[in-house]
């Protein structure tokens, strides 16, 4: 209830409590008046009528006949008592008369004949006189008058009129006078206690409207506001009452306060734990769905990512792509230029990967040097080429790592949805496959999956699986290959070639295994049983007399790019007692050329151990000669792509003699490989190669057969080989 409100209504309801007790009041003081004038007039009558009364019974009947007795006695009472009686006889004639006219008259001043009734039934009645003394006319009183008053029965004779308008109007005018006191003083009460209840109602209304505000200031919150309690009566207790109340509220708002700062201090914890622990939610699901090194969605994104765009295209009869991209020979460089600058290359490689796709496209880095494409929004099924191709294109620039050039390439496999699986885990699969066979089509190229690409992958896979177990259950064997000294046609030293003898496929080539062994990285393990088998042989070779020859290893990129390389070789060469100067490490020109420097790196620190190193397979790597001078080398072989078709081919000729030449002005021992015929040897030797090796003087051929072709030093055996070459 609104202030105006309380007040109007207060005000108004005391107002009208005094207007309608004032009214009552008027209203009795009014129905006692009119009481109070019945009374006067019935106490007038009454008076009247005891009085004619008393007259009649005054023994009219025998006064009647004596007028003059009766006349004075009737002005007896007027004198005395100002009473006007009238006395007639039963014919209505004025027998004596307080008005000496009305004496002999017939009375006519009964307006409808009530004394004539009254002469008649005997019965008291009364009747207003029309009288010119009186403007409102006399009050009359007629009363029977009998033969004998005591008895009712007895015959009436006349009747006695009084008039009782004196008395009446005296007892009016006592009562009036009264009656002015009682409604002056009621008038003035009621307009004092008016006047006063209004007072009260405004002084009550104001400090009601008073405590209401202190009320609303308390309410407000300002709790040390205290109400003025003027009076003990009930607002003063309602104001004291309002004063305890305060005094709580300030007592319960003060540990309110303290509560809050409480609760404020609690809650700002609170809010610090929540931040901590969404900080720490946001933490682990980056660490959960994301790459921490490229910050490219995961495996575990990726899947969900995939699975979403499968149902989609499902959906939608779409069609989906996957690139699986695998970079080539990555190893190599995160072990000669370490872990920080692969890192840096993978980070680079994963932004230029973005960089080639759309925004509704999703790259994933799967660990190690492997990153997925998705493709979900595949408008036609040329536009792959376009990617695959603008991807290792960007790829394939160069970058700068630890201050130098360097380039990469990758492989990529493709498979699309539905053509090449049906859910994630088939695509994925076989982009896998495309991208092995990728690899080994030659690397830094893109294969579209087929399903003849999964038979051969499942061979693959058959190899693979052989190829982990072939080293302990001792499937290895290593067979030698002579080196010729081309003027003397002896045999300078031996290179050992590595074969599979698989129990069910029988002798499995190096071309099909070493690159499966390379990718899986068991090279590394192999390439160690190789180097120690060789060595050791070699060394039992010179027990059994036989004059030292250098045996030459091939050494794969993985190996060349091995961290524990220097430290295996180093171990190999002390345990099986096999003289370092006569260990020839051979890499091939496109391993050195990867990283220069830290191939430079790798050959000092071998060299250094009087290990003899020799650059395979030269001409095919493009190394100038300044770049190949940085090289500390004992030999270059010149590949056998340059051998097989001299002498017909003249470019062939012309390459090999400037091969030759510029090994000689490096001072370095020129061998050439692949030597089949007696023309390429005569060739050969005419243009100061210092050795040769091919099928002409030996094929690869077991350790016991090497050892009798070295026991035996005889041409023979040379001869034999070159017989069986002939055969071929
Ligand atoms: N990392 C390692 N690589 C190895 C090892 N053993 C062999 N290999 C490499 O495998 C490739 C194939 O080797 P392979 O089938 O043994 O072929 C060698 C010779 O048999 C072959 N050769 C020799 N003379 C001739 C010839 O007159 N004609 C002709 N067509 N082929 C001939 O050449 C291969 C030796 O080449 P190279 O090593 O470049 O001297 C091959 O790349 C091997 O390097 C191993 O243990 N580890």
């Amino acid at each position: 209830m609104s202030k105006l409100n309380l007040a109007i209504s207060i005000r108004q309801k005391l107002t009208a409590a005094f207007v309608i007790v004032s009214l009552l009041i008027a209203l009795v003081a009014l129905s006692a008046i009119k009481k109070q004038f019945e009374t006067i007039e019935r106490a007038a009558l009454l008076e009247a009528e005891h009085l004619a009364t008393s007259v009649a019974n005054t023994g009219m009947d025998d006064v009647l006949n004596k007028p003059k007795f009766l006349q004075d006695y009737i002005n007896g009472m007027h004198n005395l008592y100002k009473r006007d009686i009238g006395i007639v006889d039963i014919h209505k004639r004025g027998v004596a008369d307080a008005d000496v006219k009305e004496v002999n008259q017939i009375f006519q001043h009964d307006p409808d004949n009530e004394v004539g009734k009254t002469i008649i039934d005997g019965k008291v009645r009364t009747f207003v006189e029309l009288n010119a003394l009186h403007a409102e006319g006399a009050k009359q009183i007629v009363v029977a008058l009998r033969k004998d008053q005591s008895k009712l029965e007895s015959p009436i004779v006349g009747a006695v009129i009084l008039e009782y308008t004196q008395i009446y109007d005296e007892l009016l005018d006592a009562a009036k006078a009264g009656l002015y006191f009682v409604i002056v003083t009621g008038i003035a009460l009621v307009l004092f206690s008016t006047i006063f209840g209004t007072q009260v109602a405004r002084r009550i209304t104001r400090r009601l409207r008073e405590l209401e505000r202190m009320v609303s200031i308390i309410a407000a919150g300002n709790y040390s506001t205290r109400v003025p309690v003027q009076a003990a009566d009930e607002i003063g207790s309602l104001g004291n009452a309002v004063n305890k109340m305060a005094e709580a509220l300030a007592l319960s708002h003060a540990r309110q306060s303290e509560h809050a700062h409480e609760l404020e201090q609690s809650n700002a914890l609170l809010k610090q734990e929540v931040h901590e622990h969404q900080i720490s939610a946001e933490k682990n699901e980056t660490l959960a769905y994301y790459d921490s090194l490229t910050s490219l969605p995961n495996r575990i994104l990726f899947g969900k990512l995939l699975d979403h765009s499968l149902v989609n295209a499902r959906r939608y009869d779409k069609e989906i792509a996957l690139f699986f991209i695998d970079l080539d020979r990555f190893k190599y460089i995160n072990d000669t230029l370490g872990h920080e600058a692969g890192d840096e290359l993978l980070q680079e490689i994963g932004t230029r990967i973005k960089s080639c796709l759309r925004e509704s496209d999703a790259v994933a880095r799967f660990g190690g040097d492997e990153f997925v494409v998705l493709v979900s929004e595949l408008d036609e099924i040329g536009r792959l080429d376009v990617v695959a191709r603008k991807i290792l294109g960007a790829i394939g620039k160069s970058f700068m790592l630890v201050g130098h050039e360097f380039r990469v390439t990758a492989s990529i496999g493709i498979a699309t949805f539905p053509a090449a699986g049906q859910d994630a885990q088939s695509l994925l699969k076989n982009a896998d496959i495309a991208m092995y066979q990728a690899k080994k089509e030659g690397k830094n190229n893109f294969i579209l999956f087929s399903e003849a690409l999964n038979t051969n992958s499942l061979q693959q896979l058959a190899l693979e699986s052989s190829l982990r177990h072939a080293l302990e259950r001792g499937e290895f064997e290593l067979h030698y290959q002579a080196k010729v000294d081309s003027r003397s046609d002896s045999v300078t030293g031996m290179e050992a070639l590595l074969r599979w003898n698989h129990p069910d496929l029988g002798m499995v080539a190096p071309m099909q295994f070493i690159p499966l062994a390379e990718e899986t990285g068991l090279i590394v393990e192999i390439g160690k049983w190789v180097l120690r088998t060789a060595c050791m042989q070699n060394v039992v070779w010179q027990t059994m007399g036989i004059p030292a020859l250098t045996m030459a290893v091939n050494l794969s990129a993985r190996q060349f790019s091995d961290a524990a390389l220097l430290e295996d070789i180093t171990s190999i060469l002390e345990q099986t007692g096999m003289e370092p100067a006569l260990l020839e490490l051979e890499i091939t020109e496109s391993m050195l050329m990867q990283n220069i420097e830290k191939a430079i790196q790798v050959l000092t620190a071998l060299k250094n151990k009087n290990i003899r190193l020799a650059i395979d397979d030269f001409g095919t790597g493009y190394s100038s000669l300044s770049t190949l001078k940085r090289f500390p080398l004992n030999t270059i072989k010149i590949d056998r792509s340059f051998i097989q078709d001299i002498p017909n081919n003249m470019g062939d000729k012309t390459l090999t003699k400037a091969i030759i030449a510029m090994g000689r002005s490096l001072n370095l021992t020129v061998i050439a490989e692949g030597v089949e015929t007696k023309e390429q040897a005569d060739f050969l030797a005419e243009h100061a190669c210092d050795e040769l090796q091919g099928y002409y003087f030996s094929i690869p051929v077991p350790a016991d057969k090497f050892t009798a072709l070295l026991q035996t030093r005889a041409m023979p055996e040379l001869a034999r080989a070159r017989e069986e070459i002939s055969l071929r």
